[in-house]
């Protein structure tokens, strides 16, 4: 029943074990991009070094084409917009999870890193690092984008954070919850971000630290992770409960315990209100037919009640168990967006999510 009843406002869990362990959890370790906040960045500045604004952006389109990266496809759109020429690239392109996307175009090989991994490629000057800071100081998520060793450009981008962020954060706080943000990000840009949340961070962590983090706070007390999948699956897989957004990669989807389907991340608090209802459940049942049979038992050995009686309210037990069950159906979140449920399992995007089949 308590499936079920996560079920009806998008929360998805499969199978009784995700159910029962995400009531015992004392952190929450959620992802940055696409998690807390859209996932959807806009290039905000563009800010050339070497030849003006289209060559940095087209050179830097041109490599982020095949790549999953929300940041790769905001960079791709916003060359699109501006109707820019985008070099071909030779050979596909290689992504380091985390750092950088590389490939290869007519003029040499054009690389868009993160600041601190841009150092294998270039070295930063103080006026590139200052302007960096700067606009990091802004919010923004800055990338560096070289050809060859030298630096061509930077460009800025900019994620909202989600609506509800900061009621999740709080949410589970007041269930005695510790909620921390690991991201890949810079910790300007995350810390900004963290604040507006209210959240503690942890930034510049590569996929591997991300694991790491979570095996450290495992160690302690079961763990849940919030993510999308985009450089996070292994994190998911890890964590006690891996909890997918909705929108996130089917990679998500398939390796978390739980998922999100409305993208509404008040749902991991829910879910842990959830569990901690349907464990008390169990418990207020097993107490009722172990009761309800002893005193049978004890009465009708020692001849008090005919045995008639006795098989009848084994059965009348048997009603009172499941009708306690049931009561879960009428669960509610206490979080104040109930107002979007919907009672389908359909995703954002039409498809059916592929965990669907496995509730109970
Ligand atoms: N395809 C890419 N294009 C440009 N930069 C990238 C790419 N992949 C990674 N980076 C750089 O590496 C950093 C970390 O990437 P990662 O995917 O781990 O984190 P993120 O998506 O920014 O944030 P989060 O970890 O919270 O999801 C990015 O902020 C960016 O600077
Ligand atoms: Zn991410």
């Amino acid at each position: 029943s308590g499936l079920a009843s996560g079920a009806r406002y998008g929360l998805l869990i499969k199978g009784g074990a995700a159910l029962e362990t995400l009531g015992k959890i004392r952190t929450v370790a959620f992802d940055k991009t696409g998690t807390l906040t859209m996932g959807q960045p806009q290039v905000t500045d563009v800010v050339p070094v070497e030849g003006d604004v289209a060559n940095v952006l087209a050179k830097a389109a041109a490599v982020e084409r095949g790549s999953s990266h929300p940041l790769g496809a905001a960079i791709v759109k916003e060359a699109e917009l501006r109707g820019l020429d985008m070099p071909r690239v030779f050979g596909g392109t290689v992504a380091a999870p985390g750092k950088s996307v590389m490939g290869r175009i007519s003029s040499g090989f054009v690389t868009v890193a993160s600041p601190l991994h841009a150092a294998e490629q270039a070295l930063l000057d103080d006026t590139a690092q200052e302007r960096i800071s700067a606009l990091e100081d802004e919010g923004k998520t800055v990338v560096t984008v070289c050809e060859g060793k030298r630096l061509i450009g930077l460009i800025a981008l900019r994620d909202e954070l989600r609506a509800d962020a900061s009621e999740a954060v709080r949410t589970l706080r007041a269930l005695g919850i510790r909620p921390v943000m690991l991201t890949g990000d810079n910790l300007r840009c995350a810390q900004g971000i963290a604040d507006a949340a209210g959240i503690e961070v942890r930034a510049s962590l590569l996929p591997d630290d991300k694991l790491a983090a979570i095996s450290g706070y495992k160690a302690e007390a079961p763990i849940a992770m919030v993510g999308d999948g985009i450089n996070d699956a292994p994190a998911l897989a890890a964590s006690s409960v891996g909890v997918a957004m909705g929108s996130g990669t089917d990679v998500a989807l398939e390796t978390a315990d739980a998922a999100l389907l409305k993208n509404r991340v008040t749902g991991v608090a829910e879910m842990v209100t959830l569990s901690r209802a349907t464990i008390i459940n169990i418990w207020q049942n097993i107490a009722l037919a172990l009761g309800l049979k002893s005193v049978f038992l004890v009465t009708s050995l020692s001849g008090i009640t005919p045995l008639w009686m006795a098989i009848l309210a084994d059965t009348g037990a048997t009603v009172l168990v499941t009708a306690n069950a049931l009561r879960l159906l009428r669960f509610k979140p206490q979080t104040q967006e109930n107002a979007i449920i919907v009672h389908s399992s359909i995703n954002a995007n039409g498809s059916r999510p592929k965990i669907s089949s496995q509730i109970a």
